[in-house]
């Protein structure tokens, strides 16, 4: 939770910000009065200057609050290139949040700095007078206005301009300041900056008890998929629903529970147990034609309903056995129905239940656990992204780092179902920057978590919910994780006695290793 003072900083009505778009880097920081400052390179050169005579110009925290991705990259870049003997400093909790911002720029109208100044000098303490013979200047080549609720930086001719070769910043002098000045407040920042974006989902908490950083503000929270360029999604409207004898509240094991009847129920799984019950002869002809990998037509087959009352008290519908274990795709209905929201068929659909912490882990990254015991077959959430195509998916994998295709989830649950369906056409959720909180689910080869192919519109295979369900128990606090290659037992076998050989094989060298630690373990995230 945040404090009511850090809420302060994310809610705070700061008058005048740095556009990141004005930002064409980030080059250095300082502490100045006991606030955090960042060097930044101003974009808006006119075309007629060079480089070198670009504007730089040092700010506080708060009039940064655009930038703080910004700031997020310059740090991990820092941290990335600095020895390892430097460690991050956690934030201690006397680092103050500035909690407004008027009295610095005075009644808030446009004023100018000029390049002797600092860029948020309007208060001085004699003091700060005295200290500031022997400090850098605030502003260089340039002048900064505030206008508009914006900071904006112009080339200026007025002597007071401090002319400096701007391709020289930051100095080896600036460089060595920033080496031993905190980002604590910085950090702090970003972190609350990150939890103002959970704030858009309900039940989702940070937590963070390795270091200091926060996950990627470049990521965005989402509640629904977004579809990309050429990505066609039928409005739920035309979604075909069901129809009589279903109706809204008819009691258990009929009307859509009742899944001979249901009409979302027409490509589900048979109930081949009831089948051989019912019509044994009809069973011998399915199963041969089955073998046979005929076609048969199964709508009026006696078909498996996805999910049953909980026997834990106070917890919601779970997936039954033959679901969880055979991975088939489970149709849920959908707006159109005639049923209603009380019918048991709409679980995944009603979203997320249980609350989620994204927490950093001591060697993956950022995981998710949940705050609450799951009970075996209950539903944590979906995985969600944008939707791209599969040509757009290669593209961004082979642009991409390695890392890439740990975010991108093919919906190709149907390819060898339908003709016009295959691989090379099928859709694909790329994750990685726009999501929900499974997208922070790691890997492990023995998972807690599955994967399951989640319909409403029986008839469009090409856009389907994925929906993460709990495989066993999972006591409250314990990582979340599923399988990113949803191996097979036999592949797994053979994969877990390689493994060995593989980690030594150089041929294997570019491969992201795994670290999920299960005795099962194959070895590398991906092959
Ligand atoms: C979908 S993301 C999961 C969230 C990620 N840990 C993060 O911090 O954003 C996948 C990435 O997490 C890391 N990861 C996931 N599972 C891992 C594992 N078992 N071992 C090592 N790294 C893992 C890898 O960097 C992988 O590319």
């Amino acid at each position: 939770m945040l404090s009511t003072r850090e809420l302060a900083f994310v809610e705070i009505q700061v008058t005048y910000r740095v556009s990141p778009l004005d930002v064409a880097g980030i080059l250095c920081h300082r502490l100045k009065d006991g606030h955090e400052q960042l060097l930044i390179r101003w974009r808006t050169l006119p075309a007629s200057q060079t480089p070198s005579q670009a504007i730089c110009s040092w700010h506080d925290l708060y009039e940064l609050t655009s930038c703080m991705h910004l700031i997020q990259k310059y740090l991990e870049n820092r941290q990335s290139s600095s020895k390892p003997t430097l460690k991050r400093k956690r934030p201690s909790p006397e680092d103050g949040l500035r909690k407004s911002r008027d009295s610095k720029f005075g009644n808030g109208h446009p004023t100018s700095v000029n390049g002797r100044s600092d860029s948020t000098n309007s208060r001085r303490s004699s003091s700060d007078a005295a200290s500031e013979k022997i400090e850098t200047p605030g502003v260089y080549n340039g002048v900064l206005e505030r206008r508009e609720g914006r900071v904006v930086a112009t080339q200026s001719k007025h002597m007071g301009v401090v002319k400096v070769d701007a391709t020289s910043l930051p100095t080896p002098e600036m460089v060595e300041q920033a080496r031993i000045s905190s980002t604590a407040q910085a950090e702090r920042y970003i972190r609350l900056t990150f939890e103002r974006k959970l704030k858009k989902l309900r039940w989702l908490r940070l937590e963070n008890k390795v270091d200091s950083s926060a996950p990627s503000l470049d990521f965005s929270f989402i509640t629904d998929y977004v579809t990309g360029k050429d990505v066609y999604r039928a409005d739920p409207g035309s979604y075909e629903g069901c129809t009589e004898p279903c109706k809204s509240n008819m009691g258990s094991h009929i009307g859509c529970e009742w899944p001979r009847e249901c009409k979302c129920l027409e490509y589900a799984a048979v109930n081949e147990d009831l089948l051989r019950r019912e019509d044994p002869q009809l069973f011998q002809e399915y199963q041969q034609a089955k073998q046979n990998g005929d076609y048969i037509d199964i709508t009026n087959l006696p078909k498996r309903f996805p999910y049953h009352v909980s026997k834990v008290e106070g917890k919601p519908q779970t997936l039954v056995p033959f679901y969880r274990e055979e991975r088939y795709p489970i149709y849920e209905c959908n707006v159109n129905c005639r049923c209603g929201p009380v019918c048991k068929s709409r679980v995944v659909q009603k979203g997320r239940r249980v609350p989620l912490t994204i927490f950093q882990t001591a060697n993956r990254g950022w995981g998710v656990y949940c705050d609450e015991d799951l009970i075996q077959g209950e539903f944590i959430d979906t995985y969600l992204g944008e939707i791209i195509t599969n040509q757009e998916a290669d593209r961004r994998e082979q642009a991409g780092p390695k890392e890439k295709q740990s975010y991108l989830y093919s919906l190709d649950k149907f390819v060898d179902n339908v003709e016009d369906l295959t691989h090379e056409n099928c859709y694909v959720v790329d994750g990685q920057y726009i999501g929900g909180p499974t997208r922070f689910i790691n890997h492990c080869c023995e998972p807690n978590c599955r994967q399951y192919t989640v319909s409403y519109d029986k008839n469009n295979p090409r856009i389907y919910d994925i929906a993460f369900f709990a495989v066993h128990n999972i006591p409250a606090g314990t990582e979340l994780t599923f399988d990113y290659q949803d191996k097979d037992e036999v592949e797994e076998d053979v994969a877990v006695r390689q493994r060995e050989a593989a980690r030594r094989d150089p041929a294997n060298a570019g491969k992201q290793p795994c670290n999920c630690g299960a005795r099962k373990c194959r070895g590398f995230l991906w092959e």
